[in-house]
């Protein structure tokens, strides 16, 4: 089952382009969506969770039209909001029997049993009993991924998850995404590059309501691959350096400023090439340097 997006558009009543003309498709696994903050991902995640309508446009889920069987997309769906909003007196577990409910799983022998696998899976168990409000942020977003894995979806869209998670809780978390099964089509909202670069095998990068690329995480950085050139400098060289080079992303390290810069040659003036990673390759794409690029396996759009 794929989902397939075509020029989708939203423009929301004030003027705001939320979506220009998306076109992606997704396989099952895990897909990462890249962006900075108002790019339009919570909009696209939200027009396929069918919880607000596109202008134009056409999105299918195998043999499901997404934009108007919402029913249909409701039953295979699992969807982790940015807000996720809960009960902070009510038990993890009950409020989770609860939603199991409201899905539809109707024979309590088996409600119990779904509960407790995903109170297992999600490594809940142990605090099934406290009050949600006492949960962490990781706790709190491992309970947000049983809610959405109720009823087994084969769409499964979590829409910034990691944001606010210290280190463990984030790979706890990713490692709870990654054991998610294969069949299932996991689509990752995020503005944090390693997330993607740790578990997707296949992303799209969004600015300003387009997909400014999409492509495996490898062959986009490959594409980078001798253009991407570093130099420390001092921060009052900035302003100089900006007017005469391509910069990608400047960066403190240990006092001084690190910076990149695209370029299809040596740049000299002290710049060493730097073996491009996915944020290279993410700056890159947003500001512009990557998407005109021919190659193969990237598909340039918009
Ligand atoms: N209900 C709304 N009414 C008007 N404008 C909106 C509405 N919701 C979002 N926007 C605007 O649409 C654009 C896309 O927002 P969206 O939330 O989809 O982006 P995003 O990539 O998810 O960003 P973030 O990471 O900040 O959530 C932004 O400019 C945002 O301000």
């Amino acid at each position: 089952m794929e989902l397939r997006i075509q020029n989708l558009s939203k423009r929301y009543p004030n003027g705001t382009q939320a979506l220009a003309d998306v076109t992606l498709t997704v396989k099952p696994g895990m897909f990462g969506l890249l962006g900075p903050n108002g790019a339009g991902k919570s909009t696209l995640m939200r027009t396929l969770a069918t919880l607000q309508e596109a202008d134009s446009g056409s999105a299918t889920l195998g043999e499901i039209n997404v934009l108007r069987d919402k029913d249909a997309v409701r039953q295979v769906l699992g969807y982790l909001p940015q807000d996720f909003g809960l009960y902070p007196k009510v038990a993890a577990e009950d409020l989770l029997e609860h939603l199991a409910t409201l899905k539809g799983i109707r024979n309590a022998k088996e409600r119990k049993q779904v509960v407790a696998a995903l109170l297992q899976q999600t490594n809940l168990h142990a605090a099934r009993k406290k009050p949600l409000g006492s949960f962490s942020g990781g706790m709190r977003q491992r309970f947000g991924i049983a809610q959405a894995l109720l009823g087994n979806p084969r769409l499964l869209i979590v829409d910034e998850p990691t944001a606010g998670l210290d280190p463990e809780e984030r790979v706890r978390f990713h490692n709870l995404l990654s054991e998610i099964g294969r069949d299932v089509i996991v689509i990752l909202s995020t503005h944090i590059v390693s997330d993607v670069h740790e578990l997707c095998a296949q992303m799209a990068v969004m600015n300003g309501g387009r997909v400014l690329l999409t492509g495996e995480p490898q062959a986009v950085i490959s594409q980078l691959s001798g253009r991407i050139w570093r130099r420390f400098v001092e921060k009052a060289e900035l302003p100089t350096l900006q007017s005469q080079y391509q910069i990608i992303s400047t960066r403190l390290v240990t006092g001084r400023t690190r910076v990149h810069v695209y370029s299809e040659s040596a740049p000299g003036a002290g710049f060493e090439p730097v073996e491009p990673d996915l944020e290279d390759a993410y700056f890159a794409t947003i500001k512009g340097h990557v998407r005109d690029a021919p190659a193969p396996s990237l598909q340039a759009q918009g």
